[in-house]
């Protein structure tokens, strides 16, 4: 049986935690697919850069509003796909390279536990002192009749196709949906979005999630609160069987992307034999320093923790790497804050209490909306339907949440992120720091300003 010191188990985040203080380390990493995991290769970076032609896309489309007459003569998908994948392919080979030159073995097959930190590769057996288990997650395929006998898309391959096609059925409701209707409209596409939740967006403070169920609503068709009964296959495509508030219909498409949540990768690793604790939804247990109920092993990222967000796995790689050099002086996240934001149309981000949650949990608090329209960028844009929303203890007058949904969303909320973390009052916030005027910020300004 090979022995290390350090096993890292998935070269996502796990990859990252690898550093100089850790040199000395006999490490090996394990990683079946391509270094940079979902992220870089099916996920955060490659659906952005569809994203940005999207934009693109729309802003030529709305700019005959402004006075400036162009045409969007044709969106060429192969040329905007092999472009995005020309970049990102490469740095697979660079990143395994890397890691082989420096002295690190690589495992390119997928790790199983046979035991406390035992590990099947391959045909080898493999024992450390300490593992790092970074095994992400994977798309959830619905338990819907027939949708194991017809063909259909998760994100994990949508964005690899050869041609756009010119309809698409969506199920699900969440961010997936959202990033790639708005991705498939611009190239075209006839998207119906068929969901389970009373709105689009539901995790999202009730006011946003509503107005963008509203504006998506516009772009394509939405059916919620709907049960899909059954997907076959027809000339063409696939045709799902829907019951709605509206009775039963039937949703023909070319194409079918399955967007219905992810799930922890813990089963194919067999997490359990590894004598792993899991919760309810199969994600490794962990404390707050990322310490599993195995001493020696620390789980971190989408397979440890709800947010499946990138920042919260790469902030807690950087915890991780700290607290295995330093046993004595453990780090825990400094709070509890995952912010997150929708690279859709139009963007939106919220971090920290919404407002169905502050009312549902009884928590006091103070709300305070503002739209984009009341601040003179808004007013140049001719905007009508982006705003920000503030919620705030009436007690210590410091932030409990922030929501916004409009251009620049993501960028917006980093001022609002900054002030919650450092316990920073509205008043502190909102009177004693400068807004340039006239950028997009004085709305949160405004915002605040208002409690
Ligand atoms: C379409 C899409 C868009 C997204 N956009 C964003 C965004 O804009 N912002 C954001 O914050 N987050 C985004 N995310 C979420 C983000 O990609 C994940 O939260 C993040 O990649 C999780 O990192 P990770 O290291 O935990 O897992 P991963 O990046 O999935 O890495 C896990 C690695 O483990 C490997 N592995 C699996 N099983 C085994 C095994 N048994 N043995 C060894 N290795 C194994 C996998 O091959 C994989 O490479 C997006 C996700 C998707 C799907
Ligand atoms: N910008 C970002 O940060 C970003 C972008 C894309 C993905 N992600 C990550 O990837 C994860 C997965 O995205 P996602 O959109 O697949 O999941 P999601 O959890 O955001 O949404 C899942 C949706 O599917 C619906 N659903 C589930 N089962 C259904 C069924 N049988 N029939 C109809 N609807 C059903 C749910 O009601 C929900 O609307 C996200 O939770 C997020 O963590 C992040």
């Amino acid at each position: 049986m090979q022995r290390y010191d350090l096993v890292i188990l998935g070269a996502g985040s796990g990859n990252m935690l690898l550093a100089d203080e850790l040199a000395h380390l006999r490490t090996a990493v394990v990683e079946p697919n391509r270094f940079g995991g979902t992220c870089l290769n099916r996920g955060c970076i490659p659906s952005k850069m569809y994203v940005l032609v999207a934009d693109a896309v729309e802003n030529a489309r709305a700019a005959a509003r402004l006075g400036v007459h162009a045409t969007v003569e044709r969106v060429d998908w192969r040329a905007v796909r092999d472009r995005i994948f020309r970049r990102i392919d490469p740095l697979h080979d660079g990143a395994l390279d890397y890691r082989r030159k420096n002295g690190v073995d690589v495992y390119t097959t997928e790790a199983r536990f046979v035991g406390p930190k035992v590990l099947q590769v391959g045909t080898e057996r493999i024992t450390a002192d300490t593992f790092v288990v970074a095994v992400g997650s994977r798309p959830v395929v619905p338990d819907i009749p027939g949708l194991d006998s017809v063909p259909f898309h998760t994100s994990d391959t949508i964005m690899r196709i050869d041609d756009v096609p010119s309809s698409m059925a969506v199920i699900g409701g969440g961010f997936i949906a959202a990033e790639f209707g708005h991705v498939f409209d611009a190239f075209g596409t006839d998207i119906t979005v068929v969901t389970r939740g009373p709105r689009l967006l539901t995790g999202e403070d009730e006011q946003i999630s509503a107005r963008f169920t509203e504006l998506a609503s516009r772009r394509h068709r939405v059916l919620l609160d709907a049960r899909i009964t059954s997907v076959e296959r027809r000339s063409g495509g696939v045709a799902l069987t829907v019951t709605s508030p509206d009775g039963e219909q039937v949703v023909e498409a070319e194409m079918l992307l399955v967007s219905a949540g992810r799930r922890p990768n813990t089963d194919r690793l067999d997490a359990v034999a590894g004598g792993l604790e899991l919760d309810e939804h199969g994600h490794i247990v962990t404390d707050s320093a990322y310490r599993t109920s195995v001493p020696g092993i620390w789980a971190l990222g989408d397979v440890a923790n709800h947010f499946q967000l990138k920042h919260m796995a790469n902030a807690e790689s950087r915890i991780v790497r700290h607290n295995i050099l330093h046993p004595e002086d453990l780090r825990t996240l400094p709070n509890a804050l995952a912010p997150h934001a929708v690279f859709t149309s139009p963007q939106i981000a919220g971090v920290g209490l919404t407002e169905q949650e502050a009312r549902n949990r009884e928590i006091d608090y103070l709300a305070s909306v503002r739209d984009y329209a009341d601040t003179a960028y808004g007013w140049a844009l001719e905007d009508t339907t982006s705003f920000v929303k503030v919620l705030a203890s009436p007690h210590d007058r410091r932030l409990l949440g922030a929501h916004i949904i409009g251009p620049q969303a993501a960028t917006l909320i980093q001022p609002l992120l900054q002030a919650m973390t450092l316990g920073l009052t509205v008043d502190r916030i909102g009177r004693d720091v400068l807004y340039i005027h006239p950028a997009l910020t004085e709305v949160v300004e405004q915002a605040l300003l208002a409690l």
